[in-house]
């Protein structure tokens, strides 16, 4: 319960022509219905709502009876409560309204005020109180692709996201990419940062990738480091990024705000979220390859993602057809993977806990690992980082994994590694050794079942800081049969998509975050909480059950 010491404001209002005690703290924003009949009666229920002024988006006077019928689009709005008799002393809230699985909604409710000067007084206490939180974005630079996807993302931005923003008095420059890395090397040159507080992408995952590779280049370079270097500390990211859901895959989206809802996204960058994220380097030797965020796959999920790559024409059915094929072809890769283990961290792959907003584990381990530096030399409490923490894995490979978050989507639920932390600074290394094919599918079957994946003989799965693939053709001490191997190169290239040869190719290709990477020898490491995105993880049910019930607050 509030005491009335602290609230800033508590009147007789009308709501639907119904009286009601309207109180405002600096958190909370409360409508309670005046209950009627003379006795009070301890078990009749009292219709209350509670609204967090962090969630409020917008408030305004109604300056005229129907004034605002005409901006109504109708698409997005769930409370149309309009009352006619005496606008001029009424003022609408908008805020935010939480639906099922992770989705919210901007409702609106209109007050009416006995008199004008007491609606102005409302409007201007809780316009100030939304003026006081720093951390709402006021100027968005958006980058929209218009072939994401069903090439909807510039309706989607133009119907569902603009009037939002225009509501909550988010000022935009909207630029329309006219070729692929558009945007990246608008972000590396060109765009004036100084001036925004946030730069948004209309797209899919690989807009996303674009923009972070546009972003932290240019806050590298600004800031002096070299944003090639694999040993660099990167400095993290100041600009909070928005992903507006659009492309074929959304995965990033999904991950960081529970559901692919371009209006549920556009709200948690009006109401000025932010959720870090870890991003890793990818080396070959020391030249840069790529960034990435969710997935690094090789063996399976690289040579799904180049078969599939051929037959873009199939649309989504396409990974699929792939996965299925990959499945019967059944290639194994031989190689050494090496990793520094993640020490003295919180949180292990096995874990039944899930990362959830306001994560514990991504705060302890950020704080532990930012201390550290992020030069990976100095471990308290196993001295200085020498080849002796440094662990390595020979074999033959199905699938190599690095998941650096769940890489749940809505056809993977649970995803790569349900436990993976998105802000940890941590990726999940996930080796699945030679096995039969009905092993395999057994561990592929789990990705959608209650049963534990990694409770598999032939797969382990580590919490680690950094690692290094190398295939075993390019192994320079190991115990080759050179000319075997030479077979193999030429007949693997041969017979690649003639899987009945029985063949084996000698190398696959890494499935970076979607992109095909050609380069098998790489060295990866994990840049904590490199950036942030207008996002705050997926809430637990409670977390809005709880507001929802008004007498849980
Ligand atoms: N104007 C443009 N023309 C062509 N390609 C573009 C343009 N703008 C961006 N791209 C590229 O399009 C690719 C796919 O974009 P995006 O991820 O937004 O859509 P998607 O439909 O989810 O993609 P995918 O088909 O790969 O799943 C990105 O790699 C991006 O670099």
């Amino acid at each position: 319960m509030e005491r009335p010491a602290r609230l800033l404001l508590l009147s007789e209002l009308r709501v639907r022509n119904a009286a009601c005690d309207v109180s405002m703290s600096r958190s909370l924003l409360t409508w309670k219905r005046r209950l009627s009949g003379p006795v009070y009666h301890p078990f009749r229920p009292s219709v209350s709502h509670s609204v967090l002024v962090s969630e409020i988006i917008s408030v305004r006077e109604e300056e005229e009876e129907n004034s605002s019928k005409g901006t109504d689009d109708g698409s997005w709005k769930k409370i149309k409560e309009r009352e006619g008799k005496d606008c001029r002393r009424a003022f609408t809230v908008l805020y935010v309204e939480r639906c099922q699985q992770h989705r919210w909604r901007c409702a609106e409710v209109t007050f009416t005020c006995p008199e004008g000067a007491l609606c102005q007084r409302w409007v201007g206490i809780i316009g100030e109180q939304l003026a006081a939180i720093a951390s709402r974005p006021k100027r968005l630079l958006v980058y929209i692709n218009p072939f994401s996807g069903k090439r909807q993302g510039e309706r989607i931005y133009e119907q569902k996201v603009a009037p939002l923003f225009a509501r909550a008095g988010v000022s935009t420059h909207v630029v329309v990419t006219e070729r692929a890395n558009y945007a990246r090397d608008h972000l590396r040159t060109e765009a004036e940062l100084q001036k925004i507080d946030g730069v948004v992408c209309v797209g899919g995952d690989g807009m996303f990738s674009e923009v972070i590779h546009g972003l932290i280049w240019r806050t590298q370079v600004d800031g002096g480091v070299d944003p090639t270097g694999p040993d660099e500390a990167l400095l993290p990211c100041s600009l909070r990024i928005g992903v507006i859901p659009a492309g074929s895959t959304d995965c990033i989206c999904f991950a960081t705000v529970g559901a692919n809802d371009p209006v549920t996204s556009a709200l948690h960058i009006i109401v000025g979220d932010s959720q870090p994220m870890d991003v890793c380097s990818v080396h070959d030797n020391n030249t840069f390859l790529r960034y990435s965020v969710s997935l690094l796959g090789y063996g399976f999920y690289g040579d799904v993602l180049s078969d599939s790559e051929r037959k873009r024409w199939m649309g989504p059915a396409r990974y699929d057809l792939s996965g299925v094929k990959m499945f019967l072809t059944h290639h194994y890769y031989e190689g050494t993977v090496s990793y520094l283990p993640a020490r003295g961290i919180m949180g292990t792959p096995r874990d039944a806990a899930k990362c959830r907003s306001g994560c514990v584990v991504c705060q302890q381990n950020g704080k532990l690992l930012s201390e550290k530096a992020e030069r990976y030399e100095v471990d308290e409490a196993s001295g200085s980082e020498s080849d002796s923490e440094w662990r390595t894995i020979r074999g033959k490979f199905l699938a190599i994994n690095a998941a650096s978050m769940s890489c749940a989507c809505p056809r993977s639920p649970k995803g790569l590694s349900p436990a993976a932390h998105l802000a940890d600074g941590t990726t999940d290394l996930i080796v699945v050794r030679k096995c039969s094919r009905v092993d395999f599918l057994r561990h592929l079957l789990r990705h959608t079942s209650k049963d534990d994946q990694f409770d598999l003989t032939f797969v382990e799965v580590h919490r680690v800081r950094r690692f290094r693939f190398t295939p075993r053709h390019c192994q320079s001490d190991s115990d080759l049969d050179l000319r075997e191997n030479g077979r193999r190169q030429i007949f693997g290239q041969i017979c690649r998509d003639h899987p009945a040869c029985g063949c084996v190719p000698a190398y696959s290709s890494w499935n970076c975050d979607g992109e095909i990477l050609t380069h098998a020898a790489i060295d990866v490491r994990v840049h904590c909480q490199l950036i942030k995105l207008f996002a705050r993880g997926i809430e637990e049910p409670t977390v809005f059950e709880d507001l929802a019930n008004p007498c849980a607050i």
